[in-house]
């Protein structure tokens, strides 16, 4: 068989010293929201007002407290599932099996830390512990990506992901060189991708919350809507957790750094940055603003999901009748692209509904730092490029009529801008 991706291969992300930079700049970035968020002026650019010491970042209990939470989401992971679903058609014909038990393990998690609190487990101290935490996190995601590229070199061409196999050791260790890593059925990507780092994130969220409690006596207007809004995002992912196997991160992306420290060090820490900052700057939120910023949500939401859900059903039979009535492009791999619906107003209306709830999600921040509009900025930028990866990938697998749904659907993400 041949290898996944010839010498000639173009590189992504910059190529090997695009890749090293992004491995120094992704934790530094991590390490300087969480400092800008809880300093006085909250700056996203400039320097922090004061670096932290080793010792504010190294803590062995905040270790043992991070291999907990490991454990615990990986036993939750073992648990007999509500359904077994396969993945999509791997090279050598096979399909891997995957368990459907991500909302139970989010139930049982709040039924843990609701029985620990009411025991006296004093959530509203972890605020305090998020460096540290963060600082183990990313020592785990460094030492975890180097097992996956150790791992990689025993493994079947057949198992290596279509990028990440440059034969550059920095290139392929930040892209990830197998594409689904197990051990037994114990799949680490799909593991990854939606356990830790989102239930964690909502987890840290509800710390912030309680801490906000303790220190002005009832929570605010702000931290609760961005609790609300972030747990129905994660609550949705893991209800909705099947559908991650046809991401573009499970069917294509190898499983290295980039998606490893992604998914533990990055999601949790920097994505409950809007809460973090409501702690240390809280902001005033009256009914009708908090209507309207709801109203918002709302509105992104019914995008995002009517997208993926229309999507994933046709993916799965053209022939239901929630979508059998749609216009469609056939293409000469026997699959169909729909042009009307969600996806004939644009080519990626869940990126859409998905930025607009980003936008829900800083507003109640109010408008006097750019700091908690950090989850916007970036995440335009991640789905730009996002968008620009699917296109290609799009273009190589449809052709001609992927080149007529661009010219049916001129727009990638927003209606008459872009
Ligand atoms: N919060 C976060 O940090 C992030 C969230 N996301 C979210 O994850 C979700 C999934 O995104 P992602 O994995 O990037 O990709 P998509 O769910 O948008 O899937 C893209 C794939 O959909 C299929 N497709 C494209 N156009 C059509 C069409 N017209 N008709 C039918 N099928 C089509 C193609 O695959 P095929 O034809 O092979 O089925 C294409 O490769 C999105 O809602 C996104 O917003 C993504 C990244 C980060
Ligand atoms: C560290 C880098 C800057 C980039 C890392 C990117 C990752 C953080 C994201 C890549 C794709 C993701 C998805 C989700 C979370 C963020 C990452 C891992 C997702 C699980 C969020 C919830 C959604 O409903 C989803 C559709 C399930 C998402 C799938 C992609």
């Amino acid at each position: 068989m041949d290898p996944p991706q010839g010498p000639r291969a173009p590189l992504e992300f910059g190529g090997p010293m695009g890749a090293a930079a992004l491995m120094l700049l992704l934790p530094a970035t991590v390490f300087h929201l969480l400092l800008a968020a809880r300093s006085g002026p909250a700056r996203l650019l400039g320097p922090p007002a004061s670096l932290p010491g080793l010792e504010a970042l190294w803590s062995p209990r905040a270790l043992l407290l991070w291999l907990a939470w490991l454990g615990l989401q990986a036993a939750l992971y073992l648990l007999p599932a509500r359904k077994v679903a396969k993945g999509l058609e791997l090279k050598d014909k096979s399909r891997l099996r995957y368990p459907i038990n991500g909302f139970q393990a989010l139930v049982l998690t709040a039924l843990l830390v609701g029985l620990g609190m009411s025991a006296g487990l004093p959530l509203g101290a972890l605020p305090e512990m998020l460096l540290p935490l963060a600082f183990v996190a990313t020592l785990t995601a460094f030492i975890f990506s180097l097992f996956l590229y150790l791992k990689a070199q025993v493994a079947p061409v057949s198992a290596l992901a279509p990028g990440g196999n440059s034969g550059n050791p920095i290139y392929d260790f930040f892209l990830g060189r197998e594409l689904n890593p197990r051990i037994c059925s114990f799949d680490f990507k799909y593991f990854c991708e939606l356990r830790p780092g989102l239930i964690g994130w909502v987890l840290i969220n509800l710390a912030l919350l309680v801490k906000e409690a303790e220190l002005r006596g009832s929570p605010s207007l702000a931290m609760w809507l961005v609790n609300g809004f972030q747990l129905l995002y994660v609550g949705d992912a893991l209800w909705h957790e099947e559908a991650v196997l046809t991401t573009m991160d499970i069917t294509h992306d190898g499983f290295g750094f980039m998606l490893a420290f992604g998914d533990i060090a990055w999601v949790p820490f920097t994505y409950s940055l809007q809460a973090q900052f409501l702690l240390h700057h809280p902001q005033p939120l009256g009914l009708p603003m908090a209507a309207i910023i709801c109203l918002i949500n709302a509105i992104g939401y019914y995008i995002f999901r009517g997208a993926n859900s229309q999507k994933n059903t046709f993916r799965k039979n053209p022939s239901d009748p929630r979508v059998a009535g749609l216009e469609t492009i056939s293409t000469a791999t026997g699959r169909q692209l729909l042009v009307s619906g969600w996806w004939g107003m644009v080519r990626h209306p869940n990126y859409l509904g998905d930025l607009i709830m980003a936008l829900a999600w800083s507003l109640p921040c109010g408008v006097s730092h750019l700091l908690p509009y950090f989850y916007l900025l970036y995440f335009t930028a991640l789905l730009v490029h996002r968008e620009a990866r699917d296109e290609q990938q799009c273009l190589q697998k449809y052709g001609l009529a992927w080149q007529e749904y661009c010219r049916r659907v001129p727009y990638r993400i927003m209606p008459y801008i872009y």
